[in-house]
């Protein structure tokens, strides 16, 4: 048999038809579906008289939609959201799909409510209407992005249209140095190819440092791979990942468990697979970073200057000067004199409990700098209930954060929680695009730990020297 990627062992065992152009019909595992893309497609099923193939697979959660004030078990204001969320509700019910509404504590941001209960397994086809699903990669399954056609087509018949990606691996080697973060990695890897430099590659991360990393990390680090460009991020399974999943409510039980398992220690690259790309950095390399630009891959550590337009070439002179004109800064000023009046910890990205402990391993005992709005949002209600019993909530609260419901929140408009105009935010999400976290607000893109350390200077700070 010939050697084989990770991607290929999972794309081949997922093919159940391929066309002569290459071009194949693959089977998914797990449907997941949050309120804004899936409204038509459920509608394009009622209207032509179909069922939810495999509703048993089907997993739906609002999230982007929904308030983060406790205040939202009295409805959505926004006639927008609630029509999207209320669809959602509907919908689920009436195609008989699984469903955590709002007022089941289980309801968070869906990418981080299928790992926890168990929906996410390794070796799995995982889709989404939704970019950031690469997610789930964290767990060695094929997990990517769909469009809401596709949305239609895979609830129609667990089935999708694709054809395959290049092999791309990503080694971060040695071990990562104190203050830096699964953030820090997936940043400065985008640093380094660019926000195009995935583009038709599937990637696998690997190496000791991404070994190093608990599911949360993982999860971290994959979350980001389609900012890079990538069709979806993979790590391969492991020890680490086995214990995570043992005994989460739909992960395989007994005997189930010990066939899957067999399986699942099948699921890593060939040592002479083939790759069609590859990138190595060394760990020790790695420092917090934060974000200048518009652009997740306008990346620096944060004991360097904001660039000058003439650093860069070609067409990104033009980008980099939009950036900062954007963003209001200057070059040469260090970046940790840029002043911030808001912080956001939460995302599918960085809500994680381990991301939540981080930001408040900082917080404990200090006050937030006067004037800061910060929040902290769970990814889900279960990481808030956690993080209230590990004495978490308190730290936070008593630092002067809202500590508030799940959602996606401030991650990007679409739900209360948004910047004003000129605004500026340390934020742990994915994404600083022009007014991604409301209307000519500004963001810079940070670790939890970072985050946590510009709310209390009130600029943005290096954790190390908070450490
Ligand atoms: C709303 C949704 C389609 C979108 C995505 O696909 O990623 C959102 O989650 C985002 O992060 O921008
Ligand atoms: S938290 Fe942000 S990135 Fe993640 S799904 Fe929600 S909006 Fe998209």
């Amino acid at each position: 048999m010939s050697p084989k990627t990770l991607y290929d062992k999972i794309w081949d065992a997922h093919v159940a038809h391929e066309a002569e152009d290459g071009t194949s019909l693959l089977y998914i595992d797990r449907h997941l579906v949050h309120e804004v893309t899936s409204p038509q497609a459920f509608e394009g099923l009622r209207m032509a008289g179909r069922k939810v193939r495999a509703p048993e697979k089907t997993i739906a959660v609002p999230d982007h939609n929904v308030p983060t004030t406790p205040d939202r078990v009295n409805g959505i204001d926004n006639p927008e959201s609630r029509i999207q969320v209320e669809a959602l509700d509907k919908n689920a019910k009436e195609f008989g799909v699984h469903y955590y509404p709002v007022s089941d504590v289980r309801q968070g941001i869906v990418h981080i409510v299928g790992p926890e209960q168990g929906w996410t397994l390794p070796g799995m086809t995982v889709v989404c209407g939704d970019s950031h699903t690469a997610t789930h990669g964290a767990f060695g399954a094929l997990a990517h992005g769909i469009g809401t056609s596709e949305v239609e087509h895979v609830l129609a018949t667990q089935t999708l249209i694709q054809k395959k990606s290049k092999n791309m691996k990503v080694e971060i080697t040695g071990k990562l140095r104190p203050g830096v973060t699964a953030k820090d990695i997936t940043l400065s890897v985008i640093g380094e190819t660019g926000t195009a430099g995935g583009t038709g590659y599937v990637i696998e991360y690997c190496g000791e440092a991404i070994r190093d990393l608990s599911m949360e990390g993982r999860m971290t680090v994959c979350n980001m791979a389609i900012e890079g460009g990538a069709r979806a991020g993979l790590i391969a399974p492991d020890e680490t990942t086995f214990t995570y999943i043992k005994g989460r409510p739909h992960a395989p039980k007994g005997a189930q468990w010990e066939a899957a398992l067999t399986w699942w220690k099948t699921l890593f690259s060939d040592d002479d697979a083939h790759w069609d790309k590859v990138i190595t950095i060394k760990g020790e390399d790695i420092a917090p970073v934060v974000t200048w630009g518009t652009s997740p891959e306008d990346v620096l550590p944060i004991t360097a200057k904001v660039p000058a337009p003439e650093d860069f070439k070609g067409g990104k002179v033009d980008a980099a000067k939009r950036s900062l004109d954007y963003m209001g800064l200057k070059p040469g000023q260090p970046l940790t004199e840029i002043e911030i009046d808001t912080v956001f910890i939460g995302s599918c990205t960085n809500g994680r409990i381990e991301d939540l402990r981080a930001a408040a391993e900082i917080l404990k005992g200090k006050k937030i700098k006067d004037g800061m709005r910060a929040m902290v949002v769970p990814g889900s209600g279960l990481v808030r209930a956690q993080a209230e019993e590990e004495g978490l909530a308190d730290i936070f609260k008593e630092a002067g954060f809202e500590w508030r419901m799940a959602g996606c929140s401030m991650c990007l408009a679409m739900n209360p929680d948004q910047l004003s105009e000129g605004e500026r935010c340390a934020s742990t999400s994915n994404r600083n695009f022009e007014g991604r976290q409301g209307y000519k607000g500004r963001t810079h893109l940070v670790s939890p730990a970072m985050a946590a350390a510009a709310a209390v200077t009130g600029h943005l700070t290096d954790v190390r020297e908070m450490m």
